[in-house]
C-alpha cells in the first residue's frame, strides 16, 4: 500500500499543450546511465498535469467547420470521408460512430465499405485501390485492427498517402520523420526496436514519443513483439522491467485487458515495485529519470470491453507527472486531427493551398 500522506497530496494540475520533458529508457542504455538532465524528484507532495484533450480539439473542430461551411458556399464542393470495416468488432462499430458523428458536425459527407471477417488480402487491397483512384475520395480510414490473416502493414502502406488522413503511410511517417531528424540534429536519439515480426505495431504511440524528443533525451519505440515498454502485468503475471525505468510512456496497447481485476495498481506493478520505482527515482540523482510520464490512449480495443483507458488513471497519477486522461484526452484530438487531415486532404484535390 501506499502511505495515505501520498494519496491524500496526490494533486491534479490542468495544463494544455505544453510538454513537459521526457524522458525514455533506451536499449542500449543501462539502467543507471540514463541521459542526465533536470532531476527534480517524485516526491510525497506529487501532483501530475493532466494533459486535456477536449479544448484542443473542440478549437480544431470549429475551425475545421468553417472552413468547410466557407467551402461550400465558395466553390459548392465539401470533403469526404471513406472508412473500411473488415469484420464486425463492436469496439470498431463505437470508434467509427465516433468518427461518422464528428464528421456529420462539420459537414464532411462519409461512406463507411463494410467487408467480412473472412475477406481475402487481395479482396480488402481491390477495394483500397478503388478508393484511391475515386477523385471524390478525399480521406481514408481502414480501421485497425485487422483480422489475423491480413498483413496491416501492406493495407496500410497502399492507401494512397495523400488520403491517408490517419498518418500512418510510411510517406507520412516519412514527413513526421523530418521533425525526428531535427530533434535527432539538436540531441535527441531515436531508437527503435521494432523487429521484422512487428508489424502490427500501432503508429499512434510513435507519434507523440518523437513530438516530444529533446535534448539529449533518448527515445525507445517498444513493440508488443520484441519488448513492450508498458508497465502493465500480462496475462501470465509477467511485466517488462524496462516499464520501471520508463519515464514517458505512450501506452497503446491493443491488449484487450492490459490490467487484470486483481492487479495491483494501473501500471501493473506491485505496490512493492511501485515503492522500489519511487525510491529509485528518488534514489539515483541524476542518472535516473527525473520524471515519470505516462501517457494514455484512448481506449483499449477489445472487443468486448466498454471504452476505457490502457491504464487506470486514479493509479497513474499517483506516479505519472503528467498524463493523458480517458475521455478527454488523446481521443478527441485524434478525431479532430482526422477532420483536420480530410480537410486539408480536400482542399488539395480542390487546388485550394
Ligand atoms: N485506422 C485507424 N485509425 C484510428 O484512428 C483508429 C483505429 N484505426 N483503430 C482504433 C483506434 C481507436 N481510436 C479512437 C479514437 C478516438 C476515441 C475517442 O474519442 N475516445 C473518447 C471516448 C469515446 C467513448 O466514450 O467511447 C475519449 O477518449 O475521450 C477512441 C478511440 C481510433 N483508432
Amino acid at each position: 500500500m501506499l502511505p495515505q500522506k501520498q494519496r491524500e497530496n496526490t494533486s491534479c494540475t490542468f495544463l494544455g499543450p505544453n510538454l513537459p520533458d521526457v524522458w525514455v529508457l533506451s536499449e542500449n542504455t543501462s539502467p543507471h546511465t540514463l541521459t542526465t538532465g533536470s532531476s527534480q524528484s517524485v516526491d510525497d507532495g506529487h501532483s501530475a498535469t493532466i494533459l486535456e484533450g477536449t479544448s484542443i480539439a473542440t478549437e480544431i473542430k470549429l475551425k475545421v467547420a468553417e472552413e468547410i461551411s466557407r467551402m461550400k458556399s465558395e466553390i459548392g464542393k465539401f470533403p469526404k470521408l471513406v472508412v473500411v470495416l473488415v469484420g464486425d468488432r463492436r469496439d470498431s462499430h463505437r470508434f467509427i460512430d465516433i468518427k461518422l458523428e464528428a464528421c456529420e458536425k462539420v459537414g464532411i459527407e462519409t461512406v463507411v465499405s463494410e467487408l467480412p471477417e473472412n475477406c481475402t488480402q487481395k479482396e480488402l487491397l481491390d477495394v483500397v485501390s478503388s478508393f484511391n483512384d475515386d477523385k471524390d475520395v478525399h480521406g481514408i480510414v481502414v480501421q485497425l485492427p485487422l483480422p489475423q490473416h491480413i498483413d496491416e502493414e501492406i493495407i496500410m502502406n497502399f492507401v494512397s498517402p495523400e488520403k491517408d488522413v490517419d498518418g500512418f503511410h510510411p510517406l507520412n511517417i516519412g514527413n513526421l520523420a523530418i521533425i525526428v531528424e531535427l530533434n535527432l540534429a539538436y540531441g535527441t536519439r531515436v531508437v527503435s526496436s521494432k523487429g521484422k515480426n512487428a508489424h502490427n505495431s500501432n503508429p499512434y504511440g510513435d507519434k507523440p514519443c518523437t513530438f516530444c524528443g529533446k535534448k539529449g533525451h533518448v527515445i525507445e519505440i517498444c513493440y508488443r513483439k520484441n519488448g513492450y515498454p508498458l508497465g502493465f502485468k500480462f496475462r501470465d503475471g509477467s511485466s517488462p522491467p524496462k516499464t520501471a525505468m520508463a519515464s514517458y510512456i505512450a501506452s497503446t496497447s491493443s491488449e484487450a485487458k492490459p490490467v487484470e481485476a486483481k492487479a495491483t495498481n494501473s501500471l501493473g506493478l506491485s505496490a512493492a515495485e511501485l515503492e522500489a520505482l519511487r525510491s529509485l527515482l528518488k534514489n539515483h540523482k541524476p542518472s535516473a529519470p527525473s520524471q515519470l510520464h505516462q501517457f494514455t490512449t484512448a481506449s483499449s480495443s477489445s472487443p468486448t470491453e466498454e471504452t476505457r483507458g490502457d491504464v487506470c488513471f486514479e493509479e497513474a497519477v499517483k506516479v505519472a507527472s503528467a498524463i493523458t486522461p480517458v475521455p478527454g484526452g488523446i481521443g478527441p484530438v485524434t478525431i479532430a486531427m482526422l477532420l483536420s487531415n480530410t480537410l486539408d486532404s480536400a482542399k488539395r484535390a480542390f487546388g485550394m493551398f
